[in-house]
């Protein structure tokens, strides 16, 4: 794995909490599924898996954002919920539905498929987060989810060629437009811990709660890769 040329900009929220658990963000960037789809060795019925559990994950994923307009306190922590959810629901779902289809496996049947573990402790957790806590437990429970892929992307953005074996799925999330997606998640993300916390957020006695919420995000992200690999084992 190559190293990052700098830290992918995606505010002062994300520097923070991932250097806050930096080793469970390089077991969840650097884990050995993400180094096989970098060269290509990744087994395809893992990643088959792996992207039929991910339909599910965003089905799930969608319904948290969903959630977060009925939790936001402000217009514009409302619309930008709203946005992901349309985004995720009518554009989103696209790379998950083609590389299924041409297996032959139709949405319906993706939509219905049986849930592993991992993904129910994952999907569940952050649906908690947000029934459980406010607007910024949620929100910390979401983040890692948009700013891995991100940083995953451009780490395996210079690995990709045409006719690479998971072209289109290192295209998605290298891409400029999925990039500004996590650019408007970390400003989301600053915004509602500022007016929540304040402009000192780590001196805030929330910020070790905060940070564990964002950090066992991160482990479930790991145990979601692991999920993936165990497919073929
Ligand atoms: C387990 C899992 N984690 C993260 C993503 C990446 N992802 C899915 S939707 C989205 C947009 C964020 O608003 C991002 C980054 C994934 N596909 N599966």
């Amino acid at each position: 794995m190559t190293t990052l040329p700098e830290l992918p900009n995606y505010g002062r929220t994300f520097s923070l909490m991932r250097e806050g658990c930096i080793d469970e963000w390089q077991a969840y960037v650097g884990h050995p599924f993400v180094q096989g789809l970098r060269d290509g060795s990744l087994p395809q019925p893992a990643f088959l898996h792996y992207m039929i559990q991910d339909y599910v994950y965003l089905v799930h994923y969608a319904r948290a954002w969903a959630l977060g307009v009925v939790k936001a306190e402000s217009p514009e922590e409302m619309r930008l919920c709203a946005a992901t959810v349309d985004s995720l629901i009518n554009h989103e779902f696209s790379l998950h539905i083609e590389t299924c289809a041409a297996q032959g496996i139709d949405e319906q049947t993706v939509f219905n498929a049986k849930e592993d573990l991992e993904t129910i402790a994952y999907t569940r957790y952050v649906l908690d987060s947000g029934l459980q806590g406010d607007f910024l437990d949620l929100i910390l429970a979401l983040a890692p989810c948009a700013f891995g892929y991100g940083e995953i992307g451009l780490l395996l953005k210079d690995a990709n060629y045409v006719g690479h074996p998971y072209e289109k799925w290192i295209a998605t999330y290298s891409g400029d437009k999925f990039q500004d997606v996590c650019v408007k998640v970390g400003h989301l993300v600053d915004l509602a811990i500022e007016r929540r916390v304040g402009n000192e957020p780590t001196s805030s006695p929330r910020w070790s709660a905060m940070q564990a919420r964002f950090t066992k995000a991160v482990e479930l992200e790991s145990a979601f890769w692991g999920m993936g690999l165990k497919a073929v084992k």
